[in-house]
């Protein structure tokens, strides 16, 4: 699992082992990581042509200090100092390695720029001379690694609220901090590579699933089950006007690990859903969870939902189906899935400010409604209403495909009959989601269909650690 703190965690945590170390430590360690990444970014040491941008505190003395180390190996190493209060000590170091103090100009020549304009002690924006400094790097093509996070984004939220640099690498050291996890920051961070420092560190602010955790939390079925233990799934889904939904809806929830599908809705659509699918079962029955909402149109029955919403069955609620919400009801069990139009419709909202503050919604809206929210889109977040906030970080853009959300409902549907709490069938379910998008995609072009048709084997390359 990839953990994310917060900036005062890290503080505090810092503070801690500082207090039991020699002064400067944490900082030979952090540089000493970041100079290793920075050669291996660059593919060697000797000779190449190394910009460092420079700000005022610790995060400029850790690319002095790294710089230091690439020029004692044979790098050519020139620091651009954006302050006059940069970090003295490391400016004193990089001159006795034979690093230089330069201007911009150095970066029509550089093979690597290094953002240590600021850190974790950063305001959110870039001030004119290192803006000016990031947009010629940008201009010449060098590629920008920042150090701890890239400067100008908001460290604790992954907004971007202003200027910013955009990494090729993020190094960063001792946890990853939620900008790395969380966009629009996360696309601005490249790869991220995650230095140990040693910090001694609470219960994350945000974490994202790995391999391992899929592995971990799948409901695989066991040597006794039968198709009602393994969970059966109610799908209440599709409309005249849509019945497409409803068939990629089942094929959802059916690649999924559940024993049994029910589809309940029109006759016609019934028929649609079976012909694509014969496993289906058409018409109501015994169900551990449903999935509610992927094109209902004109069949929404809002009463209908809320009598189900009320009942013990936990329920994935999608599309129009999230109407049902209200503020007041008893939500227990349940998984809202919207994108951001529709969490900002329910929470009066503009689409846009869901988008730039994607974390502070979902966890707005999971405590308002006391149900788990997932907020689709690209970075999916999860946020439980205890205040437990898991991100996919494995999607792709390719998922931005008609109906690829209603894969999504049918599977964490799935995932839910199956037995997993709502925090986990989102999670597990977006993270299964992308990963069959990304092998379906093959970096082109994708259909929820295809996406839905590549989910098992996506599973079981995750099951069998091939992937
Ligand atoms: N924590 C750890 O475990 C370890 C931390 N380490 C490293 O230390 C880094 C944190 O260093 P830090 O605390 O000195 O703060 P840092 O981010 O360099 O900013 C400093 C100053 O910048 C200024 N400033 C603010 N916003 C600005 C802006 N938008 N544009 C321009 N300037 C702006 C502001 O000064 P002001 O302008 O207010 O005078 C602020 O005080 C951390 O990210 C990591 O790299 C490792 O070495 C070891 C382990
Ligand atoms: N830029 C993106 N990067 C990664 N995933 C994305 C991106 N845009 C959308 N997605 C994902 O694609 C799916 C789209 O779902 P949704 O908006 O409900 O579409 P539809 O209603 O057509 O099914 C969601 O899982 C969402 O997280
Ligand atoms: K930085």
């Amino acid at each position: 699992m990839r953990r994310a703190h917060t900036v005062e965690q890290v503080r505090s945590a810092e503070a801690d082992l500082m207090a039991r170390l020699p002064e400067g430590t944490l900082m030979q360690r952090a540089a000493g990581g970041l100079a290793v990444a920075l050669g291996n970014f660059m593919g060697g040491v000797y000779g190449r042509r190394v910009v460092l941008l420079v700000g005022s505190g610790d995060n400029g003395g850790d690319a002095l200090y790294a710089g230091e180390k690439l020029a004692r190996r044979g790098a050519q190493v020139t620091a651009v100092l954006l302050s006059d209060k940069a970090h003295p000590a490391g400016v004193e170091a990089l001159r006795l390695a034979g690093g230089r103090i330069g201007d911009a100009d150095e970066l029509a020549h550089a093979d690597v720029a290094v953002d240590g304009i600021v850190g974790i002690g950063g305001r959110p924006g870039l001030k004119p001379e290192a803006l000016a400094a990031v947009r010629r790097a940008e201009q010449h093509g060098v590629p920008i690694v920042a150090v701890d996070v890239p400067s100008g984004v908001d460290v604790d939220t992954g907004e971007t609220p202003a200027e910013h640099v955009r990494a090729a690498l993020t190094v960063t050291f001792g946890t990853h901090k939620v900008c790395h996890l969380i966009d629009p920051a996360a696309s601005a961070c490249g790869p991220v590579h995650l230095v140990d420092i040693g910090l001694d560190l609470p219960d994350p602010a945000a974490t994202a699933l790995q391999g391992p955790d899929i592995r971990a939390l799948y409901p695989v079925p066991r040597g006794e089950s039968d198709k009602y233990s393994r969970g059966v799934l109610g799908l209440l889904a599709g409309s005249a006007q849509y019945p497409g939904a409803a068939v990629i809806a089942t094929s959802g929830a059916l690649a999924g690990p559940v024993g049994m599908v029910r589809y309940v809705g029109p006759d016609a659509v019934a028929a649609e859903v079976r012909a694509e699918h014969p496993e289906i079962v058409a018409g109501e029955g015994r169900v551990q969870a449903w999935a509610i909402g992927s094109g209902l149109g004109d069949e929404l029955d809002l009463p209908r939902i809320r009598a189900l919403l009320d009942a013990e069955e936990p329920v994935v609620l999608d599309a129009d189906g999230l109407k049902a919400l209200d503020e007041s009801g008893d939500h227990d069990g349940i998984l809202a899935t919207p994108h951001a139009g529709e969490l900002g419709r329910l929470l009066g909202v503009e689409r846009s400010a869901i988008e730039a503050e994607r974390l502070k919604y979902a966890r707005v809206a999971a405590e308002r409604f006391d149900v788990t929210f997932l907020l689709k889109g690209s970075t999916t977040v999860v946020a439980a209403p205890d205040g437990q906030v898991r991100v996919n970080t494995n999607g792709t853009p390719w998922l931005a495909t008609a109906g690829s959300g209603d894969v999504l409902a049918g599977l964490c549907g799935a995932l839910l009959a199956a037995g997993l709490n709502p925090l986990d069938a989102g999670s597990v379910g977006a993270y299964l989601h992308a990963a069959a998008a990304r092998l379906a995609s093959a970096y082109g072009p994708v259909t929820a269909m295809r996406i839905a048709g590549a989910l098992p084997e996506a599973t079981r390359r995750i099951l069998d650690r091939r992937d």
